[in-house]
């Protein structure tokens, strides 16, 4: 069976500059990956690459065996490869379910033009429902996203990629910027993602790669520098000298 997403020796410069090199990745169903690696080692990058943010220097990504190297976001996206946006000043006074609402008229858009009335509304009303209880955030529905704690303003994030019913997610430092005492609750909410989901996440926190992570990508200068379960990552003498113990320091 083709993976989910796939890239072939993935490359990209800038100027240059190589930012990423000849990237092999292959994410299947029910996968849990991790993207560690020094700061400037080409994560961003490669989620970019892989979302079609950026277009590729040269290489291949391929959604379900199908190459979509030049696709747009857009496009991509539609086939089931969602990464996660901070939500932008425009949306601020929304309310958490207005803004799955945006969302989800955002996916249904060629379905509605079809239906009217109630049928149009239910379409995006059950998305709105179902995601507000994927995220626990049914009790929010009405608060402004302003007047959220941080940790719950990421988690709206998270709500928006959940109405696309993604097949894959990117998710880049789903955890950053929200305090310690809050970061639960994000980490909660993907421990509890759909189990055929491919998820993956760039992160620097230790604990929650370790925790959520069943393997680990370390990239190093652009490069895939080591890639296996989270012992085989733990026992690696060569990534520990390199990434982790420069995270120590
Ligand atoms: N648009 C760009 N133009 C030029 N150089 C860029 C651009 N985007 C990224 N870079 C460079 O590419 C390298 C990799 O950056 P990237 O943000 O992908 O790394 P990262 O591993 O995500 O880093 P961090 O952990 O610090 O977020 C860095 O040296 C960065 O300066």
């Amino acid at each position: 069976m083709s993976a989910l997403l796939e890239t072939r020796s993935l490359s990209k410069s800038f100027g240059g500059l190589n930012v990423t090199n000849n990237v092999d990745l292959a994410i299947s169903s029910g996968d849990r990956v991790a993207l560690i690696g020094p700061n400037g080692a080409g994560k961003t990058t490669l989620v970019n690459l892989m979302s079609g943010a950026l277009p590729v220097s040269s290489g291949e990504v391929l959604i379900g065996g199908d190459t979509v190297t030049h696709m747009s976001q857009q496009d991509r996206a539609h086939r089931g490869l969602i990464r996660t946006f901070q939500i932008t000043r425009l949306f601020e006074s929304m309310t958490v379910a207005d803004i799955l609402r945006v969302a989800a008229v955002q996916k249904h858009k060629a379905g509605l033009k079809l239906r009217w009335g109630r049928a149009r509304t239910d379409l995006v009303e059950r998305d709105v429902e179902r995601v507000l209880a994927d995220i626990k955030m049914q009790d929010r529905r009405d608060s402004p996203v302003t007047l959220l704690a941080y940790g719950e303003q990421r988690l709206v994030e998270l709500g928006v990629a959940l109405v696309m019913q993604p097949r894959v997610l990117l998710l880049d430092e789903p955890a950053a910027g929200v305090p310690q005492s809050e970061s639960h609750i994000i980490m909660d909410a993907i421990e509890r993602l759909p189990s055929d989901l491919g998820v993956v996440f760039i992160e620097h926190d230790m604990d929650l790669v370790f925790r959520f992570a069943e393997r680990i990508v370390v990239l190093v200068n652009g490069g895939v520098f080591a890639t296996g379960t989270t012992d085989e990552i733990a026992a690696n003498d060569d990534v520990r000298a390199i990434y982790l113990g420069e995270a120590d320091e």
